[in-house]
């Protein structure tokens, strides 16, 4: 079945696409619990005679260009999944701040950016469906702890066996700290390295610390340590990232509630601003930090010049 093309550019209004970075698991939520920053990647998309890509910051010079854009790939089958026609090209310029194979969820802003463009072409005027949009993330990603903040901003619950996706409340408070080292971990090495089934002590403690810990992030940081616990994920990737398990020790040991940010190799501590000051840097790491944001948005922009 061939795809019909789209009339004419005019049909398709530029785009101005924000997307947050995002700390998935947070310790001991792995593939549920996710937290927005206020790190975003923007991107601009029109519709053009052929695919063109400008990437700068992140990314830039690294990342395919064309059809296999991650961005453009995700929205031209989020348009054929809608069932809208789907474009000759595409122009995409995008500035990313999200650094890559961090474990700050720069794949899922790239897919949540496709998929809100696509459905604000494919439905112009119709509020996204949520649905839609978690079921289209879920299959480009595997799991959707960072596409749901990534989304809807704060700090999400994804509903298990679900595309459905909880909003939770956030202590005011609340703030990290991104040691985010020189090097790469790709997600899919960090999912590979884990074991098919858990010992179940661990697994019991781990509900009781995921529990806590979303308790701890609504109303009390002092629980955060204790609520960042994981026997799940973290000490079976800690060889492909021993620079980043050893900063997290150490800073766990003095007190810290820090955690392995998604499949890492960042490292995220979590705290008031009072619980995060006077942290040190660490070498072969940068540090940057976050307060929680906003989820994604789109917006009309003006057609390119030139
Ligand atoms: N903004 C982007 N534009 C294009 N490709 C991207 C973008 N962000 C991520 N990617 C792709 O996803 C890869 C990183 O994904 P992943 O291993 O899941 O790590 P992360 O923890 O950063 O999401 C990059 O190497 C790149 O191929
Ligand atoms: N739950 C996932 C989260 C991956 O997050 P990313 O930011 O590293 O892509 C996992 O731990 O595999």
């Amino acid at each position: 079945m061939s795809v019909p093309s789209v009339p004419g550019p005019t049909a398709f209004p530029a785009l101005a696409v924000t997307v947050p970075a995002t700390s998935a698991n947070l310790g001991p939520g792995f593939d549920a619990l996710g937290l927005a920053w206020d790190l975003v990647d923007e991107v601009r998309l029109e519709v053009a005679d052929e695919f063109a890509v400008s990437v700068t910051g992140e990314g830039a010079g690294r990342v395919p260009e064309g059809r296999r854009h991650l961005v453009i790939a995700t929205l031209l089958s989020g348009l054929a999944d809608l069932g809208s026609p789907v474009p000759d090209g595409i122009r995409l310029s995008a500035v990313n701040r999200i650094p890559h194979g961090r474990g700050l969820g720069s794949s899922a802003a790239a897919v949540v950016t496709g998929l809100m463009a696509a459905w604000t072409w494919a439905r112009p005027g119709r509020p996204v469906d949520e649905r839609w949009l978690l079921r289209r993330a879920r299959a480009a990603e595997g799991h959707l702890d960072n596409a749901a903040p990534a989304l809807l901003g704060g700090l999400t619950l994804v509903v298990p066996g679900e595309d459905r996706v909880v909003r939770l409340p956030l202590d005011e408070r609340l703030m990290g700290l991104a040691f985010i080292p020189d090097g790469a971990v790709a997600t899919r090495a960090a999912r590979g390295a884990l074991p098919p089934t858990v010992p179940h002590p661990d697994a019991s403690a781990s509900v009781a610390c995921a529990a806590l810990l979303v308790h701890a992030l609504q109303h009390s940081p002092q629980d955060l340590l204790a609520g960042t616990q994981d026997w799940l994920h973290q000490p079976y990737r800690a060889p492909l990232m021993p620079a980043s398990a050893a900063l997290l020790d150490r800073l766990r040991n003095a007190g810290h509630a820090a955690v392995i940010s998604g499949a890492g190799p960042t490292v995220v501590v979590l705290g008031t601003p009072a619980d995060l000051s006077g942290l040190d840097e660490a070498l072969g790491f940068r540090m940057r930090r976050l307060r929680p944001a906003g989820g994604a948005r789109v917006e009309f922009a003006p057609a390119h010049r030139g």
